[in-house]
């Protein structure tokens, strides 16, 4: 299987070729030249642990990777997760069911990715023998599991970069207190989609990227989609058959990955009913769902600080479907775009729906939830919980562990929630690499932290 770049201006690459360059060098997105079809093997994946579901499913994308060492690589990476089903389905009604997608190692739904993602480095740079200088952007949550899935391992170096005091104070404690000599927590002023634009400007510079073998760890990375594709094929093999044609997946969005991996997988064959975009007051992709027009707002903080995101990255992948594959239109708009015009877009005929929730909303809405069904979520996850369908089934992702925003649950429901993990970084002292937000000085530090090794 080769992948090709949403603007179509790079040559096709191996599955390990594109997960080793994360953003293709037109500055497009990769994806699978054709995705598979995976409706015929649904009832035979039904038995299967969550690792060897995601080992069957990743060699449909790499049969270049033994089947063998797909099953090697699943199997570790969740072997660090604390529930034997690595992602549990809840039931809180009939109606509603909760995807958990917070039992891996920093307590977020980033974990399945980025697990992953850490041991494929690991694979790519012993094939290889040549070192890798893994970037990425974070809102508060990719950066400590991606830290987690790199940190301590030869050959990789990781830069995080974070928007300085716009992240909840427990995410910068997983990103600069692991003492891990090959980690760089960088906070930059400005906001999210300001540093996610820095990432990008050090992808525009092929010199740089060859000189110091450059990697994107954000959901730019078609490994990071794929690898969230499997818990929609887990949580729907784990549903009442009855409930599994109709059922909507409700998922809180920022970057539009999560969301953007259950819709592939429809594409693919999955026979479900249709996905919700559950936005905080950062409502730019509820807007377009809502009108099919794509305008840009000022990002303003909220109770759920990882989708305080107005530049949602995957869009430009979803946005390659809707232009039906045409990858000279998607170039004209991403350049629209990216000069902060107004893009109205054939309105999607498919399966979403959006909502949107202030912050009063989020803090009302872990309260209500906690009353009605002694259950804590966390304000990311708390934006689902609005518009449920009333006639089917809706699974509701859970993204991230409560224990990570104490504050606001506390507010909401007079416990303070507590994890062991969270607890233990609490007196340690932090490591950050304060940068200006823009693409020169970083170069220079990566290049300097580099070849220093
Ligand atoms: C806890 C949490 N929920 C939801 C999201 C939104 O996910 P996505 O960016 O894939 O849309 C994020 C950040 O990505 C997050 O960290
Ligand atoms: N919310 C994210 C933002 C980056 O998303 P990604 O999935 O593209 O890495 C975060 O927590 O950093």
């Amino acid at each position: 299987m080769f992948y090709i770049s949403t603007r179509g201006q790079t040559r096709p690459h191996t599955f390990s070729e594109a997960v080793e360059a994360g953003l293709a060098t037109d500055g497009g997105l990769f994806l699978p030249e054709k995705l598979p079809d995976i409706a015929g093997k649904l009832a035979g994946w039904a038995s299967l642990s969550y690792a060897e579901l995601a080992a069957e499913f990743f060699q449909l994308f790499a049969p270049e990777i033994p089947a063998e060492e797909w099953r090697a690589l699943t199997q570790e990476a969740y072997s660090k997760f604390d529930s034997p089903d690595v992602a549990p389905l809840k039931k809180l009604s009939d109606q509603i069911h909760v995807l958990e997608l917070w039992h891996g190692p920093t307590l977020a739904f980033k974990d399945f990715a980025l697990q992953l993602l850490g041991l494929l480095y690991k694979r790519q740079v012993k094939l290889k023998g040549k070192k890798l200088a893994v970037l990425g952007a974070t809102s508060g949550d990719t950066g400590s599991a991606a830290i987690h899935g790199c940190m301590g391992q030869d050959g990789i170096d990781i830069f995080i970069l974070y928007p300085n005091g716009r992240v909840a104070p427990l995410q910068e404690r997983q990103m600069a207190c692991t003492g891990a000599s090959n980690v760089y927590a960088i906070p930059m002023p400005g906001t999210f989609d300001d540093a996610q634009g820095v990432v990008k400007e050090c992808f525009g510079d092929p010199a740089f990227v060859s000189a110091v073998n450059l990697s994107a760890v954000n959901s730019i990375n078609i490994a990071r989609v794929l690898a969230q594709c499997v818990y929609y094929i887990w949580a729907w093999l784990k549903l009442p058959a009855e409930a599994r044609a109709t059922v909507e997946f409700v998922v809180p969005t920022g970057n539009f990955g999560n969301v953007l991996a259950g819709w592939l997988a429809q594409q693919m064959g999955l026979p479900c009913g249709g996905f919700r975009v559950a936005t905080n007051q950062n409502d730019i992709l509820y807007r377009f769902f809502e009108s099919g027009e794509y305008k840009q707002g000022e990002v303003r903080p909220s109770y759920a600080p990882s989708m305080d995101i107005q530049a949602a990255s995957n869009f430009e992948r979803y946005l390659y479907f809707l232009l039906g594959k045409d990858q000279e239109q998607v170039r004209q708009v991403m350049l629209r775009m990216k000069q902060g015009e107004r893009v109205t877009l054939p309105k999607p005929k498919s399966s979403f729906r959006a909502t949107r929730m202030d912050d009063a909303m989020i803090a009302d809405t872990i309260a209500q939830v906690w009353r009605d069904y002694s259950y804590v979520v966390d304000p990311h996850t708390a934006c689902a919980f609005t518009g449920l369908a009333e006639d089917r089934v809706s699974v509701v992702l859970s993204t991230a562990s409560p224990a990570k925003f104490p504050e606001v649950v506390q507010e909401a429901t007079g416990t303070e929630p507590l994890h062991p993990t969270l607890e233990a970084l609490k007196d340690k002292a932090l490591q950050t690499y304060p940068l200006e937000s823009s693409p020169e000085p970083l170069k220079a530090f990566i290049r300097e932290k580099v070849s220093g090794k």
